[in-house]
């Protein structure tokens, strides 16, 4: 074990500023006599005591407070723990932290440092630490709801799955490497691993490809696309229902991207304004409509704002990559027409950004739009990139094993095995690979 992990850590877990309660952790070896010396003795384990806290350096009272222990390593962090539940005065916690940092031992936590000690002692996966980061910083419905399946294990799960398939496909590959001269060992072991190999890269090919759980935590991009003075920052304005964009009857007001995170039906969305588009007038207008062109092309959903009263003639003037989606809003519905010839792909919407008409449906539409992307009643795999791209490494040795199968020796297979299942236990934070042989006799009866 090194220093650091022998330290005892404390820090507030419940927040900062003032509240009626605050939360203090304590972590560690000392968290016992850490209570001892505050409480004055250690309440009975996991059942909150009423306490006097005081400071064992001058015997000021400092808190009546609620004293909660839970000696390791059936705690959060697998670490003895202790949690003071203080009235939540800033002066109260600055106190008692004070108090605890004053004993020998113990010292201020750094971020994360609970969650780091609850991996590192096997209380949790990685994934499941994500998940519950995700959890505390989840803004909508569906965003607390994905967090929440991940931090219970969810995505630890089904890694696990994976890699006991690689585990098994590895275990018939060696089998024949390590026993070729044993008679019991069918030779077709490796002829055995192929299927189940082909099937779990086919799963992890699934799982890559499904952006859902990205799309869930960053919530779906929408743009708002248009020619200056489409009425692009006023529907921003009103379907965030703040004023979030300068609008003025000057072509070319918007010149930075501006954005808004909305809450459509419990999904997250950015809605992003950008600057309207035209033969830039000078060179910050071109800068903007360059930004502009840049977000419209990472968008999920691009809308595309038409001047409803304007006498220049309906063009949708981009081109977002096919599997993003394009709508046509027809603003300024509360002026009379200009002339108009529908496109026929797009779906199109008629509103007033002015008076709110049609911004209903509109909204409701933009709702279904983000349910439908992010949707669907099982949570995705992957949300975080370093969890794609430890899968993507995965997947990649994997494929490369079975495009060489009729040339690479056993050895060489099954090597591309191990990394693939070292690049899979880097998503939980598992990388070895020591089961091996469990699996090889439990599946032969190699040990007779
Ligand atoms: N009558 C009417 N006027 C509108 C409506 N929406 C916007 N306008 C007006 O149209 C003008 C341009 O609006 P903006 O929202 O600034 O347009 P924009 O597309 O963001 O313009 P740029 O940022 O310059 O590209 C302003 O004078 C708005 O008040 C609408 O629904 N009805
Ligand atoms: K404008
Ligand atoms: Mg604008």
């Amino acid at each position: 074990m090194n220093g650091q992990e022998e330290s005892t850590i404390a820090a507030v877990s419940s927040g900062s500023g003032a509240a009626a309660v605050a939360v203090i952790r304590v972590s560690g070896p000392r968290a016992g006599e850490a209570v001892r010396a505050l409480a004055g003795r250690l309440p009975p384990p996991r059942r909150a005591s009423l306490a006097r806290l005081v400071d064992p350096r001058s015997g000021e009272g400092l808190d009546s407070a609620l004293v909660l222990w839970f000696p390791g390593p059936a705690s959060a962090t697998g670490e003895d723990m202790a949690e003071f539940q203080v009235h939540g005065g800033r002066a109260v916690v600055a106190a008692v932290l004070a108090a605890l940092f004053a004993l020998p031992g113990v010292r201020p936590a750094e971020r994360g440092e609970f969650s780091r000690r609850a991996f590192l002692n096997g209380r949790m996966s990685l994934a499941e630490a994500e998940g519950l980061a995700d959890l505390i910083a989840a803004e909508t419905a569906q965003q607390r709801r994905q967090a929440l399946a991940h931090a219970f294990g969810h995505l630890a799960d089904r890694v696990e799955g994976w890699r006991a398939a690689l585990v098994r496909g590895m275990a018939l590959i060696e089998a024949g490497i390590d026993f070729a001269e044993e008679d019991d060992v069918p030779a077709e072991a490796r002829a055995l691993a192929r299927p189940g190999l082909e099937a779990l890269l086919a799963e992890l090919d699934t799982a890559l490809a499904d952006r859902r759980g990205a799309m869930v935590r960053d919530g779906a991009t929408i743009a708002i696309a248009g020619r200056p003075n489409a009425g692009k920052s006023s529907l921003m304005n009103a379907l965030a229902a703040r004023d979030v964009a300068i609008v003025s009857d000057e072509p070319g007001t918007t010149r930075d991207v501006l954005e808004v995170a909305l809450d459509l039906d419990g999904h997250k969305a950015i809605l992003i304004d950008t600057a309207g588009l035209r033969e830039a007038a000078g060179a910050v207008e071109a800068e903007g409509i360059r930004r502009a062109r840049a977000r419209i092309e990472a968008a999920d959903l691009v809308l595309w704002v038409h001047d409803g009263s304007d006498s220049e003639a309906l063009a949708i003037e981009v081109t977002p990559p096919p599997e993003a989606g394009l709508w046509l809003v027809v603003n300024k519905s509360d002026l009379a027409g200009g002339p108009m010839t529908m496109p026929a792909a797009a779906r199109t919407f008629a509103v007033s950004a002015r008076t709110g008409d049609g911004l209903d449906g509109l909204t409701a539409a933009l709702a279904g739009f983000v349910t439908a992307r992010a949707g669907g009643a099982e949570h995705p795999a992957l949300i975080r990139e370093r969890q794609r791209g430890a899968v993507a490494e995965a997947a990649g040795h994997l494929r490369q094993g079975l495009a060489g199968w009729e040339m690479l020796s056993d050895e060489l297979i099954a090597e591309e095995l191990r990394l693939a299942a070292r690049a899979l236990g880097r998503v939980t934070g598992a990388i070895d690979v020591e089961d091996l042989l469990d699996v090889v006799f439990r599946e032969f009866c190699i040990g007779k």
